[in-house]
């Protein structure tokens, strides 16, 4: 197959004659002007071949096609650095090529179309797009119609557009929709809306399956949709954590190309119910209280949480609880080791191996879904109890803009694991350090009265509170497996109707006093959990992290020095 899409010829492109070559994996085109003896060539990766159009064709500021029958032209993607983030920005490359003949015109173009078929097999063809006009800065519907949709038309992907009216319209749309036909669905907003999507694509996947959320100990299918993130939000981390930047132009390029990161989530229960997913932050403490602070400032937009922030810091809270965590294998990698999980991560394709042993291609990556409970030995969970500033939960390393290198900067996206962040009470010139080292690279955990643990699954417990009722209903994870769908109840953060939750809720009221207001001499002995950038109803909470549950159209952040060694073995690797 690799000869076959082999060509090779002369081409010019202005008035300058290049030797262009399509191999298998690359289209190269390189100048053969003699005179010259800095020759360039550029290399495009056939699976970075965003668009092959006939003619000489422009997409932007809008369409333009001058039919002429002896050029073509090739869109695809360019790389370049950015000032503020770690990650690398997309932009669309473009060259027109003028060809002897017609007829080698329609070879090139044949040919490429046909590469770029066979190299990339993740493309989507249809997407469904939610889009929340209210994110953010409310810019969403405009990013969309202005960046994206025009690229999407280029790459041939037909989208079917939802502009939400409701929050949780897109959720309830995933699971109870028809979804036939679609590759994936794009998220045009912020977290909150990624986890509607997130939320909606899970449990529709385990709707089908028969699989019930609520038991800690189920194994849960896979999910075969992919997600795609055009941020629109007011902290936008889970795109910013799994590509290094936040920009729509690169997003939609990565859901063209088909790229695939997968992404572990953790399941957060109360008592024998599933209460939400997360992949970024469960948070008690600090976080909750500055979450639970800023939805009384929301017309503020983003500038609420620094407001609130300082407002919380300045309230110098604490709060006791006991966290019981089962640790993950030492072995494999640490919170403290100093690597982070970049594109093409060692530790998380060791992962992919261990969670799905019988496959050996994306393409069958979910085949190998061994059943409904967790068959993996569990470990011995470790007790800790104390006084904290906060407790933190994180499956990935949860950077933003505020915080480029995130809560837990080795933590990986796909791993199996999280990181369990304690922040013991302490001084509170000394927590403001802690929170200080957020925005900068210095080691966050390298203080006294921070502890930082990779693990597999976490609980919480309120001082005072026993854990009786906790361990009679989950006990071990693996004890509490009732064998799959059986008596499965609806799961918390799927629709209206959850009675087992709402009555457990209404129990939980009676010894979860409310958020103090900041003018209350007494700080409040109870704080709140924030699941990515929502507040939970419950304290007492269970957490199980799911490894690679979901899959996103991203690729991790790519590592610039590796992209720059590309292009000094090329000459320019990606413009022109
Ligand atoms: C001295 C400067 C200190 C700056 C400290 C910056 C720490 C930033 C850590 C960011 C962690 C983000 C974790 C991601 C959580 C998301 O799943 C969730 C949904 O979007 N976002 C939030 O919950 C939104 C959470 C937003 C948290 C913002 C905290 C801002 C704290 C500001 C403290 C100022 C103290 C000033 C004292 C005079
Ligand atoms: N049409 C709508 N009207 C009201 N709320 C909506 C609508 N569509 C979605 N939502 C809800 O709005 C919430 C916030 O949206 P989103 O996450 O896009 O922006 P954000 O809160 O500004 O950003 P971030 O979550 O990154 O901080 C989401 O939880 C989502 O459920
Ligand atoms: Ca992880």
């Amino acid at each position: 197959m690799e000869t076959d899409l082999r060509l090779e010829s002369s081409l010019w492109v202005g008035n300058k004659r290049y030797l262009a070559v399509l191999t298998g994996w690359h289209f190269k085109w390189t100048e053969t002007d003699k005179k010259n003896r800095d020759k360039k060539t550029v290399s495009v990766p056939v699976a970075e071949v965003v668009g092959v159009e006939e003619g000489r064709v422009e997409i932007l500021p809008r369409k333009s096609v001058e039919d002429t029958d002896k050029d073509f032209t090739v869109f695809y993607v360019k790389r370049s650095s950015t000032r503020n983030s770690y990650g690398l920005l997309w932009r669309l490359g473009r060259t027109q090529f003028s060809c002897p003949s017609r007829v080698l015109r329609d070879q090139w173009t044949k040919q490429l179309k046909t590469a770029v078929k066979t190299h990339s097999p993740l493309r989507p063809h249809r997407l469904l797009v939610f889009i929340n006009p209210y994110g953010g800065k409310k810019k969403g519907r405009q990013l969309y119609h202005s960046l994206v949709a025009p690229l999407f038309e280029l790459a041939d992907i037909s989208s079917h557009v939802i502009v939400t009216e409701r929050a949780n319209q897109a959720r309830d749309h995933l699971l109870k929709k028809d979804l036939t036909g679609f590759d994936g669905v794009v998220c045009v907003g912020g977290d909150g809306m990624f986890s509607e999507i997130l939320h909606g694509v899970i449990g529709r996947t385990q709707q089908e399956a028969g699989v019930c959320e609520n038991n800690p100990a189920v194994t849960l299918q896979p999910c075969p949709l992919h997600i795609g993130i055009i941020p629109a939000g007011s902290t936008d981390c889970v795109c910013y954590a799994t590509g290094g930047v936040i920009d729509p132009v690169t997003s939609a390029l990565h859901i063209i190309v088909g790229d695939s990161q997968p992404l572990d989530v953790c399941s957060v229960h109360y008592g024998s119910g599933l209460v939400r997913y997360s992949v970024s932050l469960v948070g008690y403490g600090f976080y909750g209280d500055v979450l639970s602070e800023s939805e009384k400032h929301r017309w503020m937009g983003p500038v609420r949480y620094d407001y609130s922030g300082t407002l919380v810091y300045l309230s110098n809270r604490s709060y006791a609880g006991t966290v019981h965590y089962l640790p993950a294998d030492p072995l494999l990698s640490s919170p403290r080791d100093k690597t982070r999980c970049l594109s093409g991560c060692g530790v998380c394709a060791r992962s992919t191996e261990r969670l799905f042993p019988n496959s050996s291609d994306s393409g069958s990556l979910y085949s190998s879904y061994s059943g409904q409970l967790s068959t993996e030995s569990e470990g011995e969970w470790v007790t800790v109890e104390g006084r904290f500033k906060c407790v933190s939960l994180t499956c990935m390393s949860s950077s933003c803009a505020r915080s480029p290198l995130g809560l837990s900067p080795s933590a990986h996206l796909a791993d199996g694991t999280g990181d369990l962040i304690l922040v013991w009470n302490t001084h509170p010139l000394s927590f403001l350090k802690f929170l200080h080292r957020h925005t900068n690279s210095q080691d966050r955990f390298d203080f006294p009265f921070v502890e930082v643990h990779r693990v597999k699954a976490v609980r919480f417990c309120l001082a005072g509170a026993t854990e009786e009722g906790e361990h009679e209903e989950f006990g071990s994870l693996s004890a509490a497996a009732d064998g799959g769908a059986s008596g499965c109840v609806d799961a918390g953060g799927r629709n209206g109707s959850q009675p087992h939750l709402e009555q457990m809720r209404n129990e939980e009221k009676t010894v979860t006093p409310f958020m103090c207001c900041l003018c209350c001499r007494k700080a409040p002995d109870v704080s709140v959990w924030n699941c990515d950038g929502e507040i939970l109803p419950f304290t007492n909470i269970s957490c199980k992290i799911h490894g690679q549950l979901v899959r996103l159209y991203a690729r991790g952040i790519e590592d610039i020095a590796s992209i720059r060694s590309c292009s000094q073995e090329t000459g320019d690797c990606c413009g022109t």
